[in-house]
């Protein structure tokens, strides 16, 4: 059983889904609730409002992710904001040596996952001409680690004296500065630091481009900082948190430094923002994904999701996954203030890389876990196994398959191997690893999340367990400076 768009991306949930697994009563208990929750999507979308949701200072606050894929006069995503990103591709194309992204959580993990899609691991070792022009790009801000930042700065020096012997002139480096309040520790304690040991280099010329709230009343520090020093700016919009930025300026101005395709990418999300507009739940992927895990979860303790990837360069997917659905749904208090301590786990896991370990408690281990595949179909490149071995008979029997089928068949097989012994399982198959297909997969992601916390009732949209250890940090660091100073 599958649920297959036009467009070829499909959601496979035939072993999560009937005799033994999640069951049509379980689906029907919830019929009055996905109607709830469909007709809250319908509002969210027209008028930008979640019941309940609050921002962190306690106020109405508007959700306005499901406008991102529409690029309209005077929406977030405009044809003048498209325009203004088109202008950064064209400074940093064949101007910009290196980029350095600041960010953490939604402000890092994103553009984390365009990076991969698009450039793939080798893109730094690569000429510049092999990148098409445009910047190698080095990722900063998080984590507060010393010697990593240690490691980044004398890269960029070194990289600025070679420069200097071989071509002659300065490093140019970017730095992109991303955080929605301007003022977290991990990207600005970074950003700090190397702003400040770049700008003792002579060989290097380093720019800033600040990605923050664009709210002019109440400005963060890293827009003060912005309009007093003249940085160009983008915005992390009012109404988009971190986990869902990824369609805004926050993923879309690294998606500009490196030649993504943003406009098939918001064409992904919108396509698929349509399909889930189905009141069908059977034809609305994020509809039908979001009520299989929650029963899965609430009717038979499957409250732990492993986003399993089969290939590389989409860990970073799961990556991404793991805030949207921790930071969203894990939440103590339901919209009623009764204690529910609700939320499902993510686990990051790729194939075929953790079926030589994680698999094992997937497969023997305690039945909580809802293993969730991803699945490139149709590879951009692949190989044929060569014989290169003839007498070695173990490896001359898998010559001629392509690696694309071994991959395949190593996830199938798993994927078996799961469902005989009870384990639920289910896939999403992307018919290619591009802009479009990732739109539509992020996209229908973020949408699930939206419906599953109106199933849970809980505000999917707020992240108040987060603020819990800041409290207790901004003042501690407040004294450790107090010390420092004395
Ligand atoms: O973009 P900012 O404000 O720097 O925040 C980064 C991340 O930190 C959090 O606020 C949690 O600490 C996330 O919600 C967010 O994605």
């Amino acid at each position: 059983m599958s649920l297959k768009l036009k467009s070829g991306f499909e959601f496979d949930y035939d072993n999560l889904y009937g005799e033994g697994k999640v069951t049509d009563a379980d689906l029907k208990s919830y019929e009055a609730d996905l109607k709830r929750a469909h007709e809250a999507m319908k509002v969210m979308r027209e008028k930008g409002f979640i019941r309940a949701h609050l921002s962190k200072d306690g106020e109405p606050e508007k959700v306005l992710f499901s406008q991102l894929p529409y690029v309209e006069e005077g929406h977030l995503n405009s044809p003048s904001s498209m325009k203004h990103l088109q202008e950064l591709t064209d400074h940093v194309k064949d101007n910009v040596d290196v980029v350095v992204s600041l960010g953490i959580g939604g402000s890092y993990l994103g553009d984390k996952v365009i990076f991969d899609v698009q450039c793939g691991e080798f893109w730094n070792s690569m000429t510049k001409e092999e990148r098409g022009g445009f910047p190698k790009v080095y990722f900063s801000g998080n984590n507060i680690d010393p010697q990593r930042t240690y490691d980044l700065i004398h890269y960029l020096e070194k990289a600025a004296e070679v420069k200097k012997c071989h071509e002659g002139g300065k490093l140019k480096v970017l730095l992109l500065v991303i955080s929605k309040s301007g003022g977290t520790l991990d990207t600005m304690s970074n950003f700090m630091v190397i702003y400040d040991e770049l700008g003792k280099c002579a060989d290097i010329d380093q720019e800033v481009v600040a990605v923050t709230d664009p709210n002019m009343e109440n400005q963060t520090l890293l827009k003060k900082l912005a309009i007093e020093k003249g940085w160009p700016q983008y915005a992390v919009p009012d109404g988009v948190g971190g986990r869902f930025s990824i369609f805004s300026e926050v993923g879309l101005t690294l998606a500009a430094c490196v030649g993504f395709d943003i406009q098939a990418f918001l064409n992904g999300a919108k396509d698929m923002d349509q399909a889930c507009q189905n009141e069908d739940i059977w034809q609305n992927p994020a509809m039908l994904n979001a009520a299989l895990k929650f029963a899965a979860s609430e009717k038979h303790g499957r409250d732990i999701e492993v986003m399993m990837p089969y290939g590389d360069y989409m860990e970073s997917i799961s990556m991404w996954y793991i805030q949207l659905l921790a930071e969203s749904l894990g939440k103590q208090y339901n919209r009623e203030g009764k204690e529910v301590c609700y939320g499902r786990t993510p686990i990051v896991a790729v194939g075929t890389r953790d079926m030589h370990s994680m698999t094992q408690q997937h497969q023997e281990g305690r039945l909580n876990k809802v293993i969730q595949f991803l699945k490139v179909k149709n590879w951009k490149h692949d190989y044929k196994i060569p014989n290169v071995f003839p007498e070695a008979k173990k490896l001359a029997d898998i010559a001629g398959v392509t690696m694309s089928d071994a991959l395949e068949t190593a996830r199938q097989s798993n994927a078996d191997a799961l469902t005989g012994n009870h384990r639920y399982n289910a896939t999403f198959t992307l018919p290619e690893l591009n802009a479009y297909h990732l739109g539509e997969l992020l996209y229908m992601l973020a949408m699930s999340i939206a419906y599953e916390g109106e199933l849970a009732d809980v505000d999917a949209f707020n992240q108040p367990g987060v603020e819990a250890y800041k409290k207790i940090m901004w003042p501690r660091l407040n004294e450790l400076k107090k010390e420092m100073d004395r």
